[in-house]
């Protein structure tokens, strides 16, 4: 059976982890709590992290934290060779590049979005975008209430994807007067409830309107998509993987 570490385990994600675990098992976590053990698991400083990916004999990481806290555990993994899912949001470039170091070291898989619904919505925005090529695109992406990085990674993905079809400038929400350019792309955050995670792309040009969209109903599928990339990532070389890896397996 597996041996998991969960970053930000004291976490609504790292809560999830810990209860879609059946394949695998969660020994140890990680996060900057007063709290001792969730469900169990004992929770370690993360800066005590390599001692404890050590002495729980762990076969990999599962993060879902912040960035600060995914970094210092990436460190760790690098230190004692242990693979590493990374599920956080909101790196910025020199965040990424210090992932990409550590991938040299250790296998490591990043996600921003770790429901197969999202890859397969990814497939279909590149495929839109490239045969409705003069069609205006608008980007809406809803989460709960207490997401803190906006818009979301899923939809920065999504962008990502777009501007491998089309030169496109992002605007970030909309206000003022001014008319709508033609290489825009408008971008929307919105943040409200317990909303588990949606996002939509509109194509809209020529008479009509084609959205493409996705909900997550519960975060019990990002769970299960990061426990399943943890168990395809051990045994791997070291290097930077992607979800689609494993989708695609
Ligand atoms: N890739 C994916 O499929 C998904 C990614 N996420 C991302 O996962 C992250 C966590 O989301 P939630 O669990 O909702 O957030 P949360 O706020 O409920 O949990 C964050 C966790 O990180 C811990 N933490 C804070 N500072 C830390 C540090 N320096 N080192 C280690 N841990 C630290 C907190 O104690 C807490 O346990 C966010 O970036 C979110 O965007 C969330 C859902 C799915
Ligand atoms: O914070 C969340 O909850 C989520 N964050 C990820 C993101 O930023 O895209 C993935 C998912 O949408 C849920």
């Amino acid at each position: 059976m597996t041996r998991v570490a969960v970053n930000g385990v004291t976490g609504q994600m790292g809560g999830a982890v810990i209860e879609a675990a059946t394949d695998s098992e969660v020994v140890v976590g990680f996060a900057t709590s007063e709290t001792d053990a969730v469900e169990g698991v004992p929770v370690v400083d993360p800066a005590d992290a390599a001692t404890a990916l050590r002495e729980y004999d762990v076969d990999v990481v599962v993060d879902f934290a912040v960035p600060e806290g995914a970094l210092t555990v990436a460190e760790a993994c690098a230190e004692t060779g242990v693979p590493m899912v990374v599920g956080t949001t909101g790196f910025d470039e020199d965040g990424l590049a210090r992932l990409q170091d550590a991938s040299e070291v250790i296998p490591l898989l990043k996600a921003t979005n770790f429901s197969q619904g999202i890859q397969v919505l990814q497939r279909l925005v590149s495929e839109a975008v490239d045969t409705l090529e003069d069609y205006d695109l608008e980007l809406m992406e809803t989460h709960h209430n207490r997401k803190v990085d906006a818009p979301s990674g899923t939809a920065t993905s999504i962008l990502d994807v777009i501007q491998e079809e089309r030169d496109v400038e992002p605007v970030y929400g909309r206000e003022g007067h001014a008319p709508r350019e033609a290489d825009e792309i408008g971008v929307f955050a919105r943040r409200a409830g317990d909303v588990r995670g949606e996002h939509e792309l509109v194509l809209a040009g020529n008479d009509e309107v084609l959205s493409l969209s996705h909900r997550a109903e519960d975060r019990g599928v990002f769970a299960a998509g990061a426990l399943d990339a943890a168990a395809w990532l051990v045994g791997r070389d070291a290097g930077w993987y992607a979800f689609g890896d494993v989708v695609d397996a």
